[in-house]
């Protein structure tokens, strides 16, 4: 058995002079006080990487930044799925007993770190440095094309997807912390600039600097427990192009087994942090987790099935779509709030029952998959 025991997260947005490693101690520090731990704690670090300084020794240079000498330390990098995957490896390596406490950690200046250009072209390699970046397209292309198929096959509109954003931008309005604080409709998400056909400026995540840390421990250290209660991945490609048909999608394998490790049923979650890099994202993960079904997400967004109020609020602090998103950091925000949620320390955002949490990460284009539940415990 894993407790989560601590979590931290900055503000997302510009963290002007700040750089990656600034910010993943910032949030790793938070987490330990929120966890009642010190440095000397912490056995065991796994980090997510930093487009913006994409060094070969991240784990080790952080742990010398942070001012620690850990006994087990890890950069992983599956793109916007690592957060969970270092926590599903953490759950693993702590519940083998290779370490105690297990530090994991991401944090990048990408905003304020490297010019828009430079950020754009970073952020394509991530997902397709060989065959597909020569040809120009970048991350909103890549998601546009599967929006474009989608809604084909399933009867979305954008409509559909811009309630999304509107969502995502209602809840982050409600979190100091989040990068926008403006409220959206669905006619500004439509009447906003086109990026990739059919997504607009308001269906895109944001790039951001900021950083979130979680700890994972052997055992639990506050008065609420929370309990890593089952996980799994899948992998199904990498390049686009080698994508298996939209109903063969990597969610659903990762889904279906984390759901028979954990002995649970979707019908019994009360609380979802589901990745949302485009409106698309959140749209198909949704769907593809049984959350709702096929082509019926956008309305149970209208019917405020996923509000704070509503039967499985869906991430309360504004996502990466408007929380922000600095990377794998962006993604472990959803897990600081799940955390927040689940020991009810949410504040004006607190939400009702949160005992049992699906969280799922995507990484690349729909490529890597990691689904995990979260248990109250005491
Ligand atoms: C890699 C994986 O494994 C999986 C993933 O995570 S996939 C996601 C990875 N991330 C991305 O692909 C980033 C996607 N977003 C972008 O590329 C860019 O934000 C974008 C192309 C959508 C817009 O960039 P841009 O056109 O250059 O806009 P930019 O000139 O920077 O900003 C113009 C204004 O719009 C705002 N803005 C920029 N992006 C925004 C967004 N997504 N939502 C809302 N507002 C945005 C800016 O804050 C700015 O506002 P001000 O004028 O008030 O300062």
């Amino acid at each position: 058995m894993t407790y989560i025991t601590g979590t931290g997260l900055t503000s997302f947005g510009r963290h002007d002079g700040r750089s990656s490693l600034d910010l993943m101690s910032m949030a790793a520090q938070l987490a330990l006080d929120d966890a009642g731990l010190t440095r000397r704690d912490i056995d065991g670090i796994l980090c997510g990487y930093s487009t913006v300084s994409p060094h070969i020794m991240l784990a080790t240079m952080f742990a010398e930044h942070f001012g620690i000498q850990p006994s087990y330390a890890h950069a992983v990098q599956v793109g916007g799925a690592t957060g969970l995957a270092m926590v599903m490896l953490a759950h693993h390596l702590v519940e083998a007993g290779v370490v105690k406490h297990m530090l994991v950690v991401a944090g990048e200046n990408r905003l304020t770190g490297q010019s828009r250009d430079v950020s754009i072209q970073a952020l394509a390699q991530v997902g397709h440095p060989d065959y597909e970046l020569p040809l120009g397209p970048t991350i909103p292309a890549y998601y546009g094309l599967v929006a474009s198929r989608y809604m084909h096959e399933h009867g979305v509109t954008e409509q559909d997807l811009a309630e999304f954003a509107v969502l995502m931008r209602a809840h982050a309005l409600d979190h100091p912390g989040a990068q926008f604080h403006e409220p959206i409709t669905v006619a500004e998400v439509m009447a906003s600039k086109p990026v990739a056909r059919p997504l607009k400026l308001l269906d895109c995540c944001p790039v951001s600097d900021g950083g979130a840390a979680i700890i994972v421990s052997r055992e639990p250290t506050g008065a609420i427990a929370v309990r890593v209660r089952g996980c799994a991945q899948a992998h199904t490609h990498q390049h686009v192009t080698a994508a298996p048909a939209l109903s063969e999608l990597g969610a659903e394998i990762a889904i279906a087994k984390a759901k028979s490790a954990a002995g649970v049923a979707i019908a019994d979650i009360n609380y979802a942090a589901v990745y949302d890099s485009f409106t698309i994202t959140l749209c198909m993960l949704l769907e593809d987790l049984g959350l709702a079904g096929r082509g019926e997400a956008a309305a149970r967004v209208r019917a405020g099935h996923f509000s704070r109020d509503g039967a499985v609020p869906l991430n309360t602090h504004g996502g990466l779509l408007s929380y922000g998103h600095c990377g794998v950091g962006g993604a472990m925000a959803h897990l600081s709030e799940a955390h927040l949620q689940m020991t009810e320390r949410a504040g004006h955002r607190q939400v009702r029952d949160a005992t049992l949490t699906l969280l799922h990460g995507d990484g690349g284009v729909l490529s890597s998959h990691v689904s995990m539940f979260w248990e109250r415990v005491r």
